[in-house]
């Protein structure tokens, strides 16, 4: 058992407003100390003016210049390392609305590098498994969403992208043991780290797609994510289960201070109620005295009830914004954090016996007691061996005295009748010796020597030099048979290498160079590394390790591969259905036009469309068969996707893909390079071995025992080259993890401007719908230049959220270019217009633009006369 107090550290948010003062002293040994210096002057809000100081003790305080990477290391990589040595462990953030709590927990979208702990945790503990091969490694995860008090799962694999109610509710069950359970919260199996990191993607998906405009998700909710591991040795019967909660709490910000009424203000007591329940439980907790931990409060507590006072080693990270506006939030952040510090917990190895393996042991155990029993109570079979019986206990003597080994035993198990015969046949052995000597000493002396007997007419001479040739010819034979045995294997190895590459070639595209043509690259080449030292002959064989390396890098390799494929969707878009601009000509197919495809829901429609970005911001869209999408609709997106705040970071998503994918394919060429170069030493090598080998036959020496520098310098080459392989294959495998998580991140933002859109869209619709002629809510007319009364009616910019004006312009757009097209729709089948048609004054809704409502009306009214003449009677 570990008896811990919580680990409490701070953050502080990098701020550009002015920060109140403080400072941070890290360097004192007994812990880290923030203190807050409020002169009494300032007038930016204060919590108290009597004090003008507050001091609190952290473990470590991480300044405005901590960088994701310290935090991992310094707070959650020792908390991994005790889940891994079976611990539960926990890290939660507690803070005010934006003071960077998501952005510790899970990291911001912008840049590979501030990928927060849980993406960095989970990279590391696959990196360890990988290492520890000698266990078994299970990972499940569950990612659970808690907003006014409901539970949600949010790695429901039949709910992706559902709005929160639609998610399954998440229900607190109780057994007899007072063991917190959670129906309805789905584990996923995670068996690597991409898969674990797209149950993260799938989780912030559902968590963003779930927010409203009430429920701004990530301040309003609490998150956990949870990392169920399981250990186990091959063959024992302990597992070891233990959990880890990454835990981003909702914004501690107090209500008073909200200034929230209505819904939000319902919606904020709750949020303070879970978090004054976290509170109590706290408190309650760093009182030795109380018995009574108040934990069913709220779902929260029940929920980190092991987290907090119980079996988990719980670390807190306080996140602090500490310009002067929140000085007094981040003060009463610190607050709590200090109380708790004072709570103890008592971390036990979780270990468990898996049941099945333990019965299977047991009877073992029994068989193997059982059979000892008998032999110690003497209980003798009574019948007589058989023949059979008789003639196999023979022949298993017989092997024992012909084993040369001295320590080579006889195993005759516990039945006594085998050993009775085993020595009565000893006792006839050694008479039938004993008579044979016996006999040949009244035999005259025979020839000595055998070679006598079978080359009689031969001088020793001769006899010896034809057993020196002998010599020779076994040798020979040896290395022959060595080699041999050596061709057979790499055949085998090719045989095999051969099937994954196949395996391999199917799944990668044909832009990097085909490692399977290498011959005897991967597993083969690691038998073969013999070097000589000193005359003796010795075999350095790759380690396992290496050998794992080198046989995954294929793989490794065709993965980057795909990667690097889909990274590039439209180029294989292109080849097959060449997209259409928007005016539907077929557009040049540009060798470097790589898109990234886009696709989004229709929730209320039900139509999907594809959108597709490319490089140079240019948007295409395409619609799906069966969409119902208007060209308004798609231009309007078009141009959103321009416009909107987030197309920097895809603009610079794309490129740093691109850079990395171009450096993982160089590296991969050199790759190729190296290995080719292997392959060509190593030809070498064997040719140099071989010739040395027949020398050493002829010279009548022992294979290998002759230093050959040449030897020595080929090995030495296919070591340095080994060298660089190794290197540039682990720099490869950081290419790979780097893209994936850069792709991931992509679809985040594509995800959150599809939602964005259908946002605005909807918002814009119900603008227009509402739109009436000479109708004063929202909207108001200016005189037209044009001298057109009513035709320049401007949208209100207030219904258009945090959009500028150039977006109430590309609505104003998207509303004629839905007009015109219904307008042609009706000149086409020339049916009787729409009655709103026939009074264009008050019914055609205007676009902003005078030009083109000019250009409308004209033709509307163009269109309105010539109908007219039609309908009006034949003369
Ligand atoms: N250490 C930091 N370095 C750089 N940017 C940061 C840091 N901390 C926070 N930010 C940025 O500040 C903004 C708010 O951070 P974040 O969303 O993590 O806050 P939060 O505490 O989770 O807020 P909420 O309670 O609303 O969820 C984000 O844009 C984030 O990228």
């Amino acid at each position: 058992m570990v008896q811990q107090t919580i680990q409490i550290f701070g953050r502080i948010k990098p701020t550009g407003k002015p920060a109140a003062v403080f400072s941070v002293d890290n360097e004192d040994p007994t812990g880290a100390s923030l203190d807050f210096l409020l002169p009494r002057d300032l007038s930016d809000g204060f919590v108290n003016n009597k004090r003008e100081s507050y001091k609190f003790r952290f473990k470590k305080v991480f300044d405005q210049h901590a960088k994701q990477e310290d935090i991992f290391e310094n707070i959650a990589r020792p908390v991994a390392d005790s889940v891994l040595a079976g611990f539960n462990g926990a890290i939660f953030a507690y803070g005010q609305t934006g003071s960077g709590k998501t952005f510790t927990i899970t990291g911001g979208a912008e840049r590979y590098a501030d990928r927060g702990i849980i993406p960095r945790t989970l990279s590391y503990l696959f990196e360890r498994f990988s290492q520890d091969s000698s266990t078994v490694y299970t990972m499940h995860i569950s990612y659970l969403e808690i907003y006014n008090e409901l539970g949600y799962d949010l790695l429901d694999p039949r709910h992706e992208a559902s709005r929160l109610e639609d998610l399954p509710k998440v229900l607190i069950m109780e057994d007899a043991d007072q063991n917190i359970h959670l129906r309805n919260l789905s584990l996923q199996q995670a068996a690597n780290e991409e898969e674990a990191l797209n149950l993260l993607f799938l989780g912030d998906t559902n968590r963003m797609i779930a927010e409203t405009p009430l429920n701004q998700a990530s301040t309003r909710s609490h998150c956990i994510f949870t990392v169920h591991l399981c250990r186990r040795e091959p063959g024992s019967a302990t597992l070891q289960r233990s959990k880890l909660h990454l835990v981003d709490l909702a914004g501690s910000d107090r209500v008073s201070k909200t200034g929230l009424n209505g819904v939000l203000l319902t919606e904020a007591k709750y949020i303070n109620l879970s978090l004054h329940f976290l509170e109590q439980v706290i408190l309650a907790l760093s009182e030795r005295s109380r018995s009574h931990i108040p934990y069913r409060n709220s779902m929260l507590t029940s929920v980190l009830r092991d987290s907090l006072g119980g079996n988990c080693m719980t670390t807190m990270i306080a996140t602090l914004a500490v310009d002067k506006r929140n000085l007094d939030e981040s003060i009463s952040t610190c607050r709590f954090a200090q109380r708790v510090a004072l709570i103890k917990n008592e971390a036990i190895l979780n270990e468990e016996l898996d049941p099945v393996l333990l019965i299977a042991h047991l009877k073992e155990e029994i068989l193997t007691l059982k059979k000892q029993l008998a032999t110690m109570m003497g209980e003798q079979k009574d019948e007589q061996l058989t023949a059979d019986e008789m003639l196999k206990l023979e022949e298993m003597i017989e092997a024992f005295l012909n084993d040369p080994d001295p320590d080579g035993t006889l195993s005759l198990g516990r039945d006594m009748r085998k050993v009775q015969h085993s020595f009565s046949y000893f006792k006839r052995k050694i008479l039938e010796k004993e008579s044979e000597r016996h006999q040949c000493s009244q035999q005259p002396p025979a020839a000595t020597q055998r070679e006598d007997v079978y080359f009689p007419h031969m001088s020793p001479v001769d006899v010896n030099s034809l057993k020196e040739m002998l010599q020779q010819r076994d040798n020979e034979i040896s290395i022959l048979v060595k080699m041999l045995k050596k061709e057979k294997k790499r055949a085998d190895d090719a045989a095999v290498q051969l099937s994954r590459i196949t395996d391999c070639q199917k799944l990668s595209s044909q832009s990097l160079p085909n490692y399977s043509t290498v011959p005897g690259f991967g597993d083969g080449m690691a038998d073969t590394l013999s070097l000589n030292r000193g005359g003796q002959a010795s075999s350095e064989s790759l380690t396992g390790e290496e050998n794992m390396e080198l046989g995954e890098d294929v793989s490794t390799l065709s993965k980057l591969t795909g990667q690097v494929a889909s990274m590039c969707p439209l180029s294989q878009q292109l080849k097959s259905t060449p997209p259409q601009s928007r005016d539907g000509n077929v557009k040049g197919h540009q060798e470097d036009q790589r898109v990234k495809v886009y696709t989004f829901q229709e929730s209320h429609e039900g139509n999907m469309n594809q959108l597709s970005l490319n490089h140079g911001g240019q948007v295409l869209l395409s619609m799906k068969k069966g969409s119902q999408l208007s060209a308004g609709k798609q231009e309007a997106f078009e141009i959103f996707i321009k416009d909107h705040e987030e197309q920097q970071i895809i603009e610079d998503h794309k490129q740093l893909i691109k850079k990395r994918s171009a450096e993982a394919r160089t590296l991969s060429e050199q790759l190729n390079q190296v290995r080719n170069t292997i392959a060509e030493l190593r030809k070498q090598l064997q040719t140099r071995r071989r010739q040395s080998a027949a020398q050493s036959v002829e010279v009548n020496q022992p294979p290998g025992e002759k230093f050959d520098p040449v030897e020595e310098e080929l090995c030495e080459q296919i070591r340095r080259e080994k060298i660089v392989y190794k290197s540039a294959i682990g720099r490869l495998k950081a290419l790979s993890t780097e893209i994936e998580h850069l792709q991931l991140l992509l679809e985040r933002v594509k995800v959150k401007i599809q939602k964005d859109f259908q946002k605005w869209w909807t918002q814009e619709a119900s603008s227009l719908q509402g739109w009436e002629p000479g109708a004063t809510a929202g909207f108001h007319t200016r005189p037209s230049s044009s001298g057109t009364p009513g035709l320049c009616k401007e949208f209100p910019d207030t219904s258009l959220d945090r959009r500028s004006s150039s977006l109430a312009q590309h609505a104003r757009m998207s509303t004629f270019l839905d007009f015109r097209s219904s307008v042609s729709r009706g000149a086409e089948a020339d049916i009787n217009p729409p009655s709103e048609w026939r009074t264009l004054d008050s019914t055609f809704p205007p676009t902003g633009d005078q030009q083109v409502d000019a250009d409308v009306l004209a033709f509307v009214r163009a269109r309105q006369s010539l109908l007219s003449k039609n309908t009006a009677p034949q003369r």
